[in-house]
């Protein structure tokens, strides 16, 4: 059975959340419109990096952001997965949120690797549990951004039994050669659909790369957008994850024994 997933790799107004539901609303319309299943936003898209203003803009799990998304999931029947800046008494995290098809959010992950480049480990607090869910049937997971740099940290997520790892990113437009090698290089070792979303346009300090990707388990890309805004859609079998897992038995080979 195949999942038809839909990447929405958008601008973001930077620290302007209103704006931003009022452009993911309209962007998860034409998602849907496409055949989209399972739909995948930027990191942070409601707010961007402005982490200065995370008092003003961030938000609890029950704002306004985080109502949208239950909305447009249930009444679209659609699972819609992101990361959202996420408010808890005075602490401030970088959370990914997924939204099942009866509007009920089924997971949340809050990123474990703060980012120095962008201040992140300045005003955010990192999370200490793995990001993995169910799809349906099938087992994934999902992380954020800088996460993908630590393959032991996906790998723990795949030997839980994931078999698609989603990301979200605000990746600067000058190492997208790291963000494409990773994603592979993560999709190969782990046999495993890897399905990104990163974001365009600039804030004050960054411009983004967007070439948001899905790469099947084999490490071919299958799906890969431009550097403007664009929904990529892809159809992908997740099946194909058990025949390759065969083919080179990769998890049966491990040495735990000689590392973890
Ligand atoms: O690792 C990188 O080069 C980019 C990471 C990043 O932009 C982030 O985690 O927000």
């Amino acid at each position: 059975m195949t999942t038809n997933l839909a990447i929405i790799q958008m601008d973001i107004a930077y620290g302007d959340p209103a704006v931003n539901r009022r452009q993911a609303r309209t962007h998860i319309k034409e998602a849907v419109a496409k055949g989209g299943e399972v739909i995948l936003l930027p990191e942070m898209w409601t707010t961007g990096y402005d982490l200065s203003r995370f008092d003003e803009i961030a938000e609890t799990l029950d704002g306004p952001t985080h109502q949208l998304l239950a909305e447009l999931a249930e009444n679209h029947q659609v699972t819609i997965a992101s990361s959202i800046a996420e408010r808890e008494g005075e602490d401030f995290y970088n959370t990914f949120v997924v939204y099942d098809k009866n509007g009920e959010c089924c997971m949340k992950y809050r990123k474990a690797h703060l980012f120095r480049l962008m201040d992140e480990e300045k005003y955010l607090k990192s999370g200490d549990q793995q990001g993995n869910f169910q799809l349906g049937e099938t087992p994934v997971a999902g992380v954020i951004c800088y996460d993908i740099r630590f393959p032991e940290w996906i790998r723990t997520h795949m030997l839980e039994g994931a078999r698609g790892l989603f990301v979200v990113a605000e990746w600067p437009k000058s190492r997208v050669a790291h963000w494409r090698n990773l994603l592979i290089s993560r999709a190969i070792e782990n046999q495993c659909f890897v399905i990104a979303c990163n974001r365009v346009g600039a804030d004050p300090n960054n411009e983004f790369g967007g070439h948001s990707i899905v790469v099947d388990p084999w490490g071919t890309v299958v799906g890969e957008a431009g550097e403007n805004e664009e929904i990529l859609m892809v159809e992908v079998d997740f099946s194909r994850v058990e025949a390759i897992r065969e083919q080179i038995p990769i998890f049966q080979d491990r040495r735990p024994d000689l590392y973890k």
